[in-house]
This record gives structure tokens, C-alpha cells and sequence, in this order.
């Protein structure tokens, strides 16, 4: 087993997949990227046992090696399971209860193995830290998890604390790319435990050679924040409506909603407006409305009649609008298209209505048998409209990029020859 050396920090790779044959494939394609841990992840674990350990031990014998059991109970029968099937490094949950992490030790030792306690969901985890130092530990993960990720946690500023009050080697997980290894590392950081942002990319090389560089160099690297806006539009600007889709579990898609002209994204917040078969004041006044990056939902109720078309269209260019979605007609289709600017509707037809008034602006609305309240993010592409809850907007748009993250290795094994079932392990998965 490797030593933690100081001055140079550990990518300890996580191998978060379910298939012990995928895994030893990445954790090669990862260790010529250089990487120098392979962790055998929770998943996997849980998906293929301690067969999975004993495989990698066989086919990396000199590799240190991480079992991510996450124990929180019968610290010692865990450890020596661990530990027999050729950990160097098993990991406990620190908000086990103390007698659990002292039996993890006393086993760890026993067995000449090692113990990284995981910080994941601990109430106080700068206190916690000294505690299972004091306990016996080996290494302190401070770990934002996958879904606390999602809802916009992240393990950096509690790692800068904990390296403060502890003297083993600090990890830190959670979502690290290369820009926030190499900040992890500047603040301290002794390993960087990186799962979705190697394993789930389409060239696992080029992104574990990308961290490697960024933390052995980690001042050359700028990181940069963005608003929590533009963080979740720049995510959503990198995904399918088919990824956001797979991440809100099949909810959000809009019904009967085309785009206008091929080839166009849209990403936007909504302003909604309710109106009646072709009545068009409401829609196009909403336009006075919007502010530059929304989009226009329209809930028309008619297939028929228009409350959209080529002059309303151009006239959201003077605002930066991001498009517009009508539940119902558009017409004018041609000037549209010469527009340029994202129209999703039902259909397009040569008539409009008549600028009545009636309706109402920024009310929830129905469109495309989905539910829009202003502020929704409303993102379209060529497969059609999505809606995402603006609370949940930034969590659905992480979950869409691991979705998409995942795709793209899928799309790579099957380029080398696989087909969609032999990746998909199909058969094995089926329902029982
Ligand atoms: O332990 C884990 C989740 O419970 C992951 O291995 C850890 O979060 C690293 O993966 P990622 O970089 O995708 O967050």
C-alpha cells in the first residue's frame, strides 16, 4: 500500500458501477490516466460482493485498494470480510456508533489493514473528525454524497476546517472535477476521491491525466463561480431533454409540443400566460414582461387559431428572449424560421385570433399536460420541451449531467463493439 506523501496529493478513483468486468476496464484506463487509488465503490460492492475485491486484488497486485463498505454496524466481521478479500483501506461510516469504529480498527489491525472513517451526513463534521481520530482512524474523508451533491452541498469548505484540527491525511469527495481537485489539494487536501468525473466520462484517460495535472500544478488552475443561475444554465446548456427526462424519472416532458425548426436549443425561465383560442394581447404583452433570458409559455387551447406568429416572434429579439412554447397554434412559420429565435408548439396554421385581453400573465399554467408556474426552467431541443421545477432546478440538472455522463461511456463501450444489451447487462438486471 502506497504512502500518503504530502507533497504529492492521491487521486484515489471511485468505481461507482455495478460490474466487476466495467471496473477493472476503467480502473486501467484510470490508473494510465494517473491515477494511484482504486476505490471499489458502494455500488459495486453492494452489486457484486466481495468477489469484486478479491478480482481487483488479483488483477492490480501492488494497487492500493479501497473497500467503500460505508460500515455502520459489526465493525470487525466487516473489516476482516474486507481485509481478506484484499483491501488495504476499508471505509467506516464516522457517524457509526464509537464501539462500532473501535472494532473496525482493532480488526484493521489484525489484519494489517487500514481505516478511512467517511464523514458523509455527520451532524458536526469538524468535531466528528477529532473524535474518530482520537478512536484510531487511519485517513478522514470529508464527503459530500451523490444526492447531497445534487441539492448543491459541497465538502470543500468543511475539508478546510477539518485539515485544521486533525494530523492524519484528509480526503475529500463529492462531485470533484478538476478545478475543485485542485483547490482541495491548495486547501489542504492529501487525496482526492473522484467518482462520475473519471469513471462516467467517455475517455476515463483524458480525464483522470486532466486531474492528475490540475492537482500536481493546482495554483495554475482558476476556478471559477458562477451565479447559481448561470451554474444551472451552463449544466443544462450540456445536456438532452432525453437526459433531463431519465433524471426526473419520466416526468416533466411537455405533450404534443414540436420544435418550430430543427437544431435549436432553448434554455430559459418561464413566464407564463394563460390565454383563450388565439387571443393573442396577453402573449404578446408578456413579452413586455419577460427579462432577457426567459422563456414565453403559452397555454392557447386551440390547435386552430394562432395567438403566435412572425411579428410577435421578432419582436422578442429587442428583449432576449429564449423562445417560446405555445400549447396550441403558431402561424407565420416561414418568418419564424427566418427569425432564428426557438418556437415549440402543437402545430402551425395560416389564421389568427383577435388581441381581446383576456387571460392572465405569470399565473400556473397547464401546457402540454404539464404544469409551468413562473420561474420554471424550460428547456427545449430537438426531442421536444421539458419543465423543471424551479426549486429543483439546479438538483434535476446535476442529476440530468451524470445521466449524460453515464450515456457517453455507454456510447464509447459500444463504439469499441459492445451492443446496447451486453452494456446494459440486460439480462442480469431484468426485473425479478
Ligand atoms: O462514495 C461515493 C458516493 O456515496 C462516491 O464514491 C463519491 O462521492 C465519489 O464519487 P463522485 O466523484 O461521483 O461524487
Amino acid at each position: 500500500m502506497s504512502k500518503v506523501d504530502p507533497n504529492k496529493p492521491i487521486i484515489q478513483v471511485a468505481l461507482d458501477l455495478l460490474e466487476t468486468d466495467r471496473a477493472i476496464q476503467i480502473a486501467k484506463e484510470s490508473l494510465e490516466g494517473g491515477a494511484d487509488w482504486l476505490e471499489v465503490g458502494t455500488p459495486l460492492i453492494k452489486s457484486e460482493g466481495m468477489d469484486v475485491i478479491r478480482k481487483l486484488r488479483e488483477t492490480f497486485p501492488e494497487n492500493t485498494i479501497i473497500a467503500d463498505m460505508k460500515i455502520a454496524d459489526t465493525g470487525a466481521m466487516e473489516v476482516e470480510m474486507g481485509a481478506k478479500a484484499g483491501a488495504d483501506i476499508i471505509v467506516v461510516l464516522a457517524s457509526a456508533d464509537d464501539s462500532t469504529i473501535l472494532e473496525s480498527v482493532r480488526a484493521a489491525r489484525k489484519y494489517g489493514a487500514k481505516i478511512m472513517a467517511d464523514l458523509i451526513s455527520s451532524k458536526d463534521p469538524v468535531s466528528r473528525s477529532m473524535e474518530v481520530e482520537k478512536l484510531g482512524v487511519d485517513y478522514i474523508n470529508v464527503h459530500s454524497g451523490i444526492d447531497q451533491q445534487m441539492e448543491g452541498q459541497d465538502s470543500l469548505s468543511i475539508m478546510k476546517e477539518v485539515v485544521k484540527k486533525v494530523n492524519i491525511p484528509v480526503a475529500i469527495a463529492g462531485g470533484l472535477d478538476a478545478d475543485s481537485c485542485a483547490e482541495a489539494v491548495s486547501a489542504g487536501a492529501n487525496i482526492v476521491v473522484v467518482g462520475g468525473n473519471i469513471v462516467r466520462s467517455s475517455n476515463v484517460i483524458a480525464s483522470a491525466k486532466a486531474i492528475r495535472g490540475s492537482i500536481d500544478s493546482p495554483t495554475t488552475v482558476k476556478v471559477t463561480r458562477l451565479s447559481h443561475d448561470d451554474e444551472i444554465r451552463a449544466i443544462l446548456e450540456s445536456v438532452s431533454t432525453s437526459n433531463i427526462s431519465d433524471a426526473m424519472h419520466r416526468k416533466g416532458a411537455m405533450q404534443d409540443i414540436f420544435p418550430m425548426m430543427e437544431g435549436k436549443k432553448m434554455i430559459g425561465t418561464a413566464v407564463t400566460v394563460q390565454t383563450f383560442k388565439g387571443d393573442w394581447a396577453k402573449a404578446v404583452e408578456a413579452i413586455d414582461e419577460a427579462k432577457e433570458g426567459d422563456v414565453i409559455v403559452i397555454y392557447n387551447g386551440s390547435r386552430h387559431i394562432a395567438p403566435w406568429g412572425g411579428l410577435a416572434t421578432l419582436s422578442c429579439l429587442n428583449k432576449g428572449v429564449a423562445g417560446v412554447v405555445v400549447d396550441g397554434a403558431v402561424r407565420d412559420i416561414d418568418e419564424i424560421r427566418k427569425i432564428g429565435l426557438p418556437v415549440f408548439a402543437t402545430c402551425h396554421v395560416p389564421n389568427a385570433g383577435e388581441p381581446k385581453g383576456f387571460g392572465e400573465i405569470n399565473s400556473e399554467i397547464v401546457c402540454g399536460n404539464q404544469t409551468v408556474n413562473p420561474g420554471d426552467y424550460i428547456v427545449g431541443d430537438d426531442n421536444g420541451v421539458v419543465v423543471i421545477p424551479k426549486e429543483r432546478a439546479y438538483e434535476i440538472a446535476r442529476r440530468a449531467k451524470e445521466v449524460e455522463k453515464t450515456e457517453q461511456r455507454l456510447f464509447e463501450e459500444i463504439r469499441r463493439g459492445a451492443t446496447l444489451s451486453e452494456v446494459m447487462k440486460l439480462k442480469k438486471w431484468e426485473k425479478h
